[in-house]
């Protein structure tokens, strides 16, 4: 008895003071393998794209991170893509390897045919979830498909047609005020400097929940409202370095949950105690509005559908985004399907989703197309020269009329092509495959550099990276209508709102060319593209705007 006690005691000695060796060489064997393994032998010595042409490997513990993080967005993929050729390879964070691909068979197969072995990447979901919400950017496979059928009918081009009508209240707002601050300024004749990024994200919003949601936000004259507000400080966060604090935070396991609970939203200020995640609170805090004044209009619509503000046929007719969303939800309960219905939060992510993806990168087109049509005023008189005869006869045109002017087109479709507003996309490899000849590893990032592709020579020609929209008149024999302009994307997870965010940018540009000069703000100015989820200019980009000359001051 007394010698089994005392073997007892001494395997418990033993393994107390082997457990903590056994972690600490459990731990610095791992630590070693990610080090020296992972992040230098392998993608030197063992790695099956370790031929693949690309820059010099760099820092094993960072890669090119900097390089990408530091830059413009998708310059240093453009430089490299020039130098190396359609696939690249580069380096993430402690050895992750990452292709860059822009030949369009390779895009075929990632984008469109093998689409479903492609998904975003898990750390691409979990921001674009927190910021976005959890709805058509983040979900993937059956649940996507679903998504996208019932969500379709919206963007119908009928649909589409019916809706243009509702663009022009937000826009001639727009336009009334720019007059009056520009009649206000002590010489008109001279113009006024707009913030323009600003005042496009204003007359966006407004368009979007007045379409989509049937909510009026009215951000143009109240840009004090708390939605419009909080989109402001949420898009002013957008930057490379706080983009990875929090791809870092939200790998944290559970991160991606607490982001969102009200708990942390009581708590920010203990956020904002800690430099390091300095920026955060903010985000939490605008994040919170937005979700609360969504749910908000989620519940407006419910009633309104529900207690009939509407009547029978209006509710079943409705196509807006919120009425097809209420009536999906409606019919799983009809069905009694109730268990697999939405639940009110997945309904307010749906709705976040098209706030955000729907209003900040139409803002950022045509941000980008006023600064392109500023910097060529023989583009932008042509564009005048189209234009203010459809303005003067109906100030209003429909979706027909916007989509048969041709210079427009070419304007719209060079300026998205120049200048895309969400740069680059991110895909992950679930398997390894074969993509154009090359064994591409399981879990492989691949980076699809929009404006790379969009701005690729071998395409577009030695002036692929300038702005001329009358190559649209005349397209080069190498042009591929899905692969050469990417700036929606192509596939399954294409932009949903491709022909609403054409149509639209097309009737703020109608309405502003027909009206308003556009000129740099000053000499010498440069565009500042944010490094970001979208390519925001950084500086709102001030722009310098006079009336048409001839039209009353
Ligand atoms: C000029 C404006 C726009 C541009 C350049 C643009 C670009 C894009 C791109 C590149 C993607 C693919 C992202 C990825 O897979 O990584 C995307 C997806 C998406 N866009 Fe847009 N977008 C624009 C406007 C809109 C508008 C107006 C809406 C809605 C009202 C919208 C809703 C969406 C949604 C819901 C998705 C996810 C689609 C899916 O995965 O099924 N976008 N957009």
């Amino acid at each position: 008895m007394s010698l089994n006690l005392n073997l007892e005691s001494l395997a418990a000695n033993a393994v107390s003071i082997l457990q903590p060796r056994l972690l600490a060489w459990i731990v610095g064997g791992y630590a070693a393998y990610v080090l020296v393994y992972r992040a230098f032998l392998y993608p030197r010595f063992f790695s099956p794209l370790r031929n693949v042409p690309g820059p010099p490997l760099g820092n094993p513990l960072i890669g090119h991170y900097l390089t990408i993080v530091q830059n413009e967005s998708c310059i240093p993929q453009r430089e490299w893509a020039k130098k190396y050729g359609p696939v690249v390879r580069m380096m993430g964070v402690m050895g992750k390897e990452r292709l860059v691909l822009l030949a369009p068979e390779a895009l075929q197969q990632i984008m469109v045919r093998d689409w479903l072995e492609y998904p975003r990447p898990q750390f691409m979901r979990d921001v674009l979830g927190l910021v976005a919400g959890h709805g058509l950017l983040t979900v993937t496979g059956d649940v996507h498909k679903q998504l996208r059928k019932a969500m379709n009918p919206a963007f119908s081009i009928p649909n589409l047609m019916a809706q243009t009508d509702m663009y022009y209240e937000p826009i001639e707002g727009l336009i009334d005020i720019m007059k009056a601050k520009i009649k206000a300024e002590p010489i008109p004749e001279v113009g006024r400097i707009f913030p323009v990024y600003e005042w496009m994200g204003n007359v966006t919003l407004d368009i979007i929940c007045d379409t989509a949601f049937g909510y009026k936000t009215d951000c143009l004259h109240h840009p004090e409202n708390p939605l419009a507000a909080a989109f402001h400080r949420l898009l002013d966060l957008q930057s490379g370095p706080n983009l990875a604090k929090l791809v870092f935070l939200l790998a944290i396991p559970g991160a991606p949950r607490a982001s969102r609970s009200a708990f942390l939203y009581r708590h920010r200020w203990l956020i904002g105690k800690l430099p390091v995640f300095y920026g955060l609170e903010a985000l939490v805090e605008a994040l919170f509005v937005i979700r609360g004044i969504s749910k908000q209009m989620l519940k407006e619509k419910t009633a309104e559908l529900v207690g009939m503000g509407g009547g029978a046929a209006d509710v079943s007719t409705k196509r807006d985004i919120m009425s097809l969303l209420v009536r999906a939800r409606r019919a799983e309960f009809e069905a009694g399907r109730g268990a697999e219905a939405m639940s009110d939060e997945a309904m307010v992510d749906q709705v976040l989703t098209f706030l955000a993806a729907g209003h900040e990168t139409t803002a950022t087109g045509l941000s980008w197309t006023l600064w392109l049509l500023a910097n060529d005023p023989e583009s932008q008189r042509r564009l005048r020269e189209e234009v203010t005869p459809v303005y003067e006869t109906n100030p209003r045109p429909d979706y027909r009329t916007l989509k048969s002017l041709t210079w427009l087109d070419c304007v719209v479709n060079e300026s998205l092509r120049v200048l895309p507003p969400v740069p680059l996309t991110l895909r992950c490899a679930e398997k390894t495959d074969h993509v154009g000849g090359l064994l591409v590893p399981k879990g492989t990032l691949i980076n699809i550099p929009i404006r790379v592709i969009n701005t690729w020579k071998e395409v577009w020609g030695e002036d692929a990276e300038e702005f001329h929209p009358a190559r649209w008149l005349n397209l080069p024999p190498a042009y591929n209508a899905a692969f050469s302009q990417f700036s929606f994307i192509a596939g399954p997870h294409g932009c949903i709102g491709k022909t609403m965010a054409v149509s639209e940018m097309k009737a703020v540009l109608v309405a502003l060319i027909a009206n308003f000069e556009f000129a740099p703000a000053y000499a010498g100015q440069v565009a500042h593209p944010a490094t970001a989820i979208t390519m925001k200019p950084e500086d709102n980009m001030p722009l310098r705007v006079t009336r048409v000359a001839g039209k009353a001051q």
